[in-house]
């Protein structure tokens, strides 16, 4: 088993039909970032990046797959990453150091993510670092009205582009950013047609920091989008201010599970970002039945989550958990916190009609805060639809 380290990386590009997903691709592709890199391309509809690939190549790209990779390809997918394994393994070739794959426009990405984050051996070889959904500046706003597949993208992504702005004009711009930083406020806006954006895009874009290849939790948060809404351009979360979620919450007991969320209108008005930050370590039993509670029983409406949560067992090795939807990566340990200075567990869900105030009762109730309003643990335990699965 490798490493976490040592998983190769993979990025998904989505966005809907025309949006400029192979533009960016082919953009991506010249970047020196991208030797030793495999793109996995729908061929369905797709003109002009065979012989670009094949022009950026050498033998460093490899294409393995064409169809739908949502539908008819769903098992294909599967067969491709494990044939890159196995032409790892087989000397067929000799380094891979990431892969790209670029979704149909209709996809719903949820499929895509859980054939890396599924996989009970894929997973071993691959980590999903991150989603990046492209989102066109001239037509968005109309797909996002017509289409909830559009809005789901936007709203799981971990990272948005706006492509053809030069095409759009400044209000219609203003006005498309702001709905999409309501449907999901944690992902950062790059422009497609700025000059640095090639890289900047699809690397690095979500999941983990590239340099410690630990989880870069200041960046799944984005928790300075929520107090400025108008301060989304691309920002990193560096300069993340620890306390800044709590102002205003901590006349309340220190372990309290704090949170915030964000009402969006329109279509996707159902979907919700929120976030659970957690003082204490965390009993494993009690982590494992939340998740297996959530996702056995409301699999479908959360769309997507991330968690770092540090265990009582060992409170200084925190687990790294990512779920679509029901399917969960094997939750893997970390070696230390990534921020020494900030053990607070946290757990991110991108949620559609799933209330925010049930999730966070539910997390309460498995790690011991006690309300009169709510079902205890005890009754939660003994729900039939809790079922074993997870283990950490
Ligand atoms: N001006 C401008 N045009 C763009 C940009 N991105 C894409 N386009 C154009 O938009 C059209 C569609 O771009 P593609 O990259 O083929 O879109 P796609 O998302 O791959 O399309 P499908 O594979 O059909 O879903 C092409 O004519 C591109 O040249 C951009 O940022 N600016």
């Amino acid at each position: 088993m490798a490493a976490l380290a040592d998983r190769i990386p993979v990025s998904i590009l989505t966005g809907f039909l025309g949006a400029g997903k192979s533009t960016l691709l082919n953009r991506l592709l010249k970047d020196p970032a991208m030797r030793d890199a495999a793109v996995i391309i729908n061929e369905f509809g797709e003109v002009g990046i065979d012989h670009l690939l094949v022009e950026a190549s050498g033998d460093s790209i490899v294409q393995l797959s064409d169809g739908c990779l949502c539908c008819t390809v769903r098992g294909e997918l599967v067969d491709t990453l494990a044939e890159l394994v196995d032409a790892l393994q087989t000397g067929r070739i000799k380094a891979l150091s990431r892969v790209v794959i670029e979704t149909t426009g209709l996809a719903d990405p949820a499929p895509v993510m859980q054939s890396v984050l599924g996989h009970p051996v894929l997973s071993q070889s691959f980590q999903l670092e991150g989603l990046v959904t492209v989102v066109d500046a001239v037509n968005g706003n109309a797909t996002l009205d017509s289409y909830s597949e559009a809005v789901r993208q936007v709203a799981v992504a971990d990272r948005l582009v706006l492509t053809k702005a030069s095409l759009s004009d400044p209000t219609a711009i203003t006005a498309l950013k702001g709905r999409i930083t309501a449907l999901n406020p944690r992902a950062p806006i790059v422009d497609a047609e700025a000059a640095d954006a090639g890289e900047a895009v699809i690397l690095n874009n979500g999941l983990y920091d590239p340099a410690t290849k630990l989880p870069d939790v200041a960046r799944w948060l984005q928790e300075e989008a929520h107090a400025d809404a108008h301060h989304h351009d691309d920002h990193h979360g560096q300069e993340h201010d620890h306390d800044h979620d709590h102002d205003g919450h901590h006349h309340h007991d220190h372990a309290h599970s704090h949170h915030h969320h964000d009402d969006v209108t329109r279509h996707g008005a159902s979907i919700r970002s929120f976030s659970i930050l957690h003082d204490e370590p965390v009993d494993p039993a009690a982590l494992h039945m939340f998740i297996d509670l959530l996702r056995s029983a409301h699999g479908e409406k959360m769309l997507r989550m991330k968690a770092i949560v540090g265990l009582k067992d060992d409170p200084e090795r925190p687990v790294v958990i990512h779920g679509v939807q029901s399917i969960f990566h094997p939750p893997h340990r970390l070696a230390a916190w990534p921020d020494p200075s900030d053990r607070r567990s946290r757990l991110v869900m991108i949620t559609d009609g799933l209330d925010e105030a049930y999730v966070r009762d539910l997390f309460d109730a498995f790690t011991g805060k006690v309300a009169i309003d709510r079902p205890d643990r005890q009754a939660l335990e003994n729900n039939p639809l809790s079922v074993p699965g997870l283990s950490f």
